[in-house]
């Protein structure tokens, strides 16, 4: 399958406020679990209003990446680095910062909403105790706000929503449930991991098209975490690419497309014109990715690398400033000039 082309990159490229400040600032992230080291010299940057990708085969640390930022990892992780958000240190901040933080400034949303929603809680409920949790307001506003959210998130009659259990709402239903639960309190980003992967193609595109609506409706950044690339092209201005529990790639999308800086990225896209719709299909890559638990010497990337050469298995490449913009993680990225797709 071609890359789907859902609406236009183009139109989130506009929307990119490049001349918006930092929201967020992920600088040198390195997370271990278990004395392993699982993520390494993760550095992020999201402008407010900003639309982003995050993707990379199964195990490269999309989902640690994502849960550093709000603070999620198990309590055995030893997380060092900086996270800058609206100017504060996340990961020097304590629990409860950190608790006011979570859905009040950034939500996540998961692939399976149902197993993120209380099963035997009314739905209306589970919003309203969000934001009592960050807000003493009274009962009747806070039913009045999540009402608000759940009409704009596209569910029919709202007010029949709020007293419905989950076991009463379809897949697609449960979904926007979640994504109001997640926005109820005006965060100014949302983490979404996966939030299309377990819908049919249909309910998909719907999806892409609410979170595109939301982001400009509400002036919210989004960090997509996914392995569809056909998705993060659709909706995203900027796409980074993680391998192996590093960020390689940091390109904006039409970049990638046409040019891709780094050898990964443009094997990802190649990969995507075969087929990129289930993880199963990243095969048209060859070798099996690192695990960031035991790294290659040297690029981690350069034992599946059809550029590699001697110095690749030796030297470790810093992220730098890519020739053409974004930044890039390839001892060679000087010299090579590697196929986008959209030529
Ligand atoms: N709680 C944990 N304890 C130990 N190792 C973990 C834990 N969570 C993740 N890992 C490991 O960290 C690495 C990165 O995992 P992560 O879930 O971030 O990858 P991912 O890119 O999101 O993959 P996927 O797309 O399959 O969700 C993997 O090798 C994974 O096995």
């Amino acid at each position: 399958m071609a890359i789907a082309r859902l609406g236009s990159h183009e139109d989130a490229r506009d929307s990119s406020c490049s001349s918006s400040p930092s929201l967020l600032e992920v600088d040198d992230l390195e997370v271990s679990i278990g004395g392993t080291q699982l993520l390494s010299e993760v550095s992020l940057t999201m402008r407010a209003g900003e639309l982003v990708g995050l993707v990379g085969e199964s195990g490269s640390g999309k989902t640690l990446t994502g849960l550093s930022l709000l603070g999620l990892l198990p309590p055995t992780a030893a997380v060092t680095g900086r996270i800058w958000f609206e100017g504060v240190d996340l990961i020097a901040a304590d629990q409860s910062r950190l608790r006011d933080v979570r859905g009040r400034a950034i939500s996540m949303i998961f692939q399976e909403p149902r197993a993120s929603l209380h099963p035997a809680r009314p739905l209306g409920k589970q919003i309203t105790d969000v934001i009592h949790a960050h807000e003493q307001v009274p009962a009747a506003d806070a039913r009045r706000r999540a009402v608000d959210m759940l009409g704009m998130v596209g569910l029919p009659d709202p007010r029949r929503v709020m007293d419905s259990y989950i076991h009463e709402l379809s897949g697609g239903m449960c979904q926007r449930a979640m994504i109001a639960m997640a926005l109820v309190c005006g965060p100014r980003l949302l983490v979404a991991d996966e939030p299309t992967t377990a819908l049919d193609v249909t309910i998909q595109a719907q999806m892409i098209a609410l979170l595109r609506r939301l982001a400009s409706e509400l002036d919210l950044s989004v960090l997509l975490i996914t392995h569809n690339l056909g998705v993060v092209v659709d909706l995203c201005s900027r796409i980074v690419t993680m391998y192996c529990g590093q960020v390689v790639n940091d390109d904006s999308t039409s970049q990638l497309l046409d040019e891709p800086q780094h050898p990964y990225p443009s094997a990802l896209l190649r990969a995507s014109d075969i087929s990129f719709d289930s993880p199963d299909d990243w095969s048209g890559i060859s070798g099996a990715p690192a695990s960031p638990a035991r790294p290659p010497r040297g690029c981690r990337f350069h034992p599946r690398c059809p550029h590699a050469q001697e110095r690749c298995a030796e030297n470790a490449p810093p992220l730098e400033p890519g020739r053409h913009g974004g930044r890039t993680r390839c001892l060679r990225s000087d010299e090579l000039t590697l196929q986008g797709v959209s030529r």
